[in-house]
């Protein structure tokens, strides 16, 4: 099983994504690991990043979900990087970690000793596409806690 987590910053990606590859026996992969050092520190600066900043990133993360079955957690932000990801890994199963700007925001700032500022929630949330009916997503609520998020994706995958 290939399952790409998806939503802005802030959304629960990591935490919730690590999560369900443990509950799921499979390998986890942060797309924050896969940007080039260029790319960190654009968003540090508060510089979102462009389509061309993110494409050999979502190759590159293509390429380790094609390679293994697995849990992704990366942003996706745009129909068409989910594309990219697909074309990689067909197949892939699609999570949607959704919830209101405010809160989202709000935990972002709250958490501490990430390179991604606040700055960019705008950027994020302006950025996103969220997934048609077509891509046959599963969308979480993410004012439930994790561990029914986990039992919902369980259940559902
Ligand atoms: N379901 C949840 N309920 C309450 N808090 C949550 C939930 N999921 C995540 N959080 C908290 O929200 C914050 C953001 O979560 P996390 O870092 O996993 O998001 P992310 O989408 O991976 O962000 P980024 O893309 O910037 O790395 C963290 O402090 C995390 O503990
Ligand atoms: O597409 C993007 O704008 C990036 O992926 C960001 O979302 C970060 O990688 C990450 O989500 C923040 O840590």
């Amino acid at each position: 099983m290939r399952v790409v987590v998806m939503g802005v910053s802030g959304s629960g990606k990591s935490s919730f994504g690590a999560a369900l590859a443990e509950a799921l026996s499979l390998p986890f992969a942060d797309a924050d690991a896969f940007h080039p050092a260029g790319n960190i520190a654009k968003m540090q600066a508060g510089i979102p990043l462009t389509d061309a900043d993110r494409w050999p990133w979502l190759d590159a993360l293509g390429a380790w979900l094609a390679a293994q079955p697995g849990v992704v957690a990366c942003s996706a932000l745009r129909r068409a990087y989910r594309d990219r990801l697909r074309e990689a890994a067909p197949g892939l199963r699609l999570i949607y970690l959704e919830g209101a700007p405010d809160l989202i925001a709000a935990r972002q700032a709250a958490r501490p000793g990430h390179f991604m500022p606040a700055s960019l929630m705008d950027s994020q949330f302006a950025t996103l596409e969220p997934p048609g009916a077509d891509e046959s997503p599963l969308v979480l609520d993410v004012t439930e806690p994790l561990e029914s998020l986990i039992a919902r994706a369980k259940e559902s995958l």
